[in-house]
């Protein structure tokens, strides 16, 4: 059983259930991945997962979802009421334990595929050596016994066919080549501009399969899904732990080439590039100073570091501070997105030639996806190297990948760092 909420802005709040969460210890449950069962859609999977550790769910206890400008503060009021109705009862007291939801926002305030917030009516979690199991159910009725077990491995994506989104390469070349002239025009400093791809398999995508794919080959990352948004994000855009705030800045990237040397070499010139520092530079200056207001001290680095991916590296900054309000990760997420990472600088033009030369809706690509707790804690990734499950066909899948636009940008390079951006989603969907 589960309880839905819309918000459209119009009516007044949104109801909440009454939900009785437990949580409780549990041994080592292997592979958390490999506990959900089988036959789920996507929308009712859910994973913030990092080197095995984090949480995954399954089921609908509860859901809000919000559209508009103001889908974080609508998300923010219904959390807040559904806290405060819930009964919780947990052991285990770590990050990611007790009532926890997962959220995805959409990059833009008027796209359709707005926000929303899903309880999961089980949580499987772990952080090192400690696990436990969470379940909400509906206050009144009895607290279900789980069984977890390891399911049959989920079946390979076979025979999908990819094809154009909504521009060709040569046509988003072309963008990429306005958006250089507008910057050298001084219009604007840096833009970041976004490409899709749809793809199609013989049959449903088992989100399953394509998580542990992203997750195994991808380490450095955080393999999310949420309402049918599956990735591996290397960026983080806010945690919020115990009133320490993080955020992980990418910006300035560089493909691989399988060469460990001569990737070397390209990383050591990445670090000096003026054309990555620079582009780098915009994105921690809007990190920074939209966190500064939240904050009683912040630290930032002077200098970046690289982040190996195996796809791509990239320009890395780990910026943190402690908090002064008594903000929630989400209300933190709001206030960071969009960062110059996905939009640019400044940020109103760079969003008006958004619009103005991507030719579609980025949906939740770009936008924060990632966990809240019930004391506000939480992790809010940027919903990058991903793709969205389409809700009416489960056998479609749209990608996403954008690059920062700067005045040295060369629009075929730039098509090379989007392709390259894409691989792990393509390689996640081969057979
Ligand atoms: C927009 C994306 O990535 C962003 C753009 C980057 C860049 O242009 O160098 C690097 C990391 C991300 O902040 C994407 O992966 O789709």
């Amino acid at each position: 059983m589960s309880t839905t909420s819309s918000v459209t802005g119009t009516g007044g709040p949104a109801p909440v259930p009454s939900l009785r969460v437990v949580t409780r210890r549990i041994a080592d449950p292997g592979d958390l991945l490999g506990l959900v069962p089988a036959n789920l859609p996507a929308t009712a999977i859910f994973s913030w997962l990092r080197r095995g550790d984090g949480i995954v769910g399954w089921g609908q206890a509860a859901r809000v979802d919000t559209i508009g400008a103001d889908r974080f503060a609508e998300t923010s009021r219904w959390w807040t009421a559904l806290v405060a109705e819930g009964s919780v009862d947990d052991d285990v007291r770590r990050p990611g334990s007790g009532l926890v939801a997962f959220g995805s926002m959409a990059y833009s305030s008027s796209s359709p595929a707005g926000g929303t917030l899903v309880v999961p009516s089980v949580v499987v979690g772990r952080r090192g050596d400690e696990a436990w199991v969470t379940t909400c159910t509906p206050a009144g009725q009895p607290t279900p016994s789980v069984h977890l077990e390891a399911r049959p491995a989920p079946a390979s994506p076979q025979g999908v066919s990819f094809g154009d989104g909504s521009q060709t390469p040569t046509q988003w070349m072309g963008a990429v080549a306005t958006a250089v002239s507008r910057i050298n025009a001084g219009e604007l400093d840096k833009c970041v501009l976004a490409r899709d791809l749809t793809a199609r398999g013989l049959a449903p995508l088992d989100t399953r399969r394509l998580l542990q794919r992203l997750s195994t080959s991808y380490p450095n990352t955080w393999a999310f899904s949420v309402d049918g948004l599956v990735g591996a994000t290397p960026e983080m855009l806010v945690r919020l732990e115990r009133g320490l705030i993080t955020s992980r800045v990418l910006a300035g990237t560089i493909r691989r080439t399988g060469d460990d040397e001569r990737d070397l070499s390209l990383a050591a010139h990445l670090a000096r590039s003026s054309k990555d520092l620079v582009e780098h530079e915009f994105a921690v200056r809007s990190v920074a100073d939209r966190l500064a207001p939240h904050c009683d001290s912040i630290n930032v680095p002077e200098s970046p570091f690289v982040l190996h991916l195996p796809n791509v590296m990239h320009l890395a900054t780990d910026v943190a501070g402690v908090l002064s309000s008594r903000s929630t990760s989400l209300a933190l997420a709001e206030a960071l997105h969009p960062s110059a990472a996905v939009c640019g600088t400044p940020r109103d033009a760079a969003e008006a030639l958004i619009t103005e030369l991507e030719h579609m809706d980025r949906g939740r690509y770009a936008g924060p996806v990632g966990w809240l707790s019930a004391g506000g804690d939480g992790e809010w990734g940027i919903a990058l190297r991903s793709g969205a499950i389409s809700p009416e066909d489960p056998r479609e899948i749209r990608l996403f990948a954008g690059c920062g636009i700067v005045a040295g940008s060369d629009p075929a390079a730039e098509l090379a760092e989007s392709d390259a951006k894409l691989v792990p989603m393509r390689d996640a969907l081969s057979s």
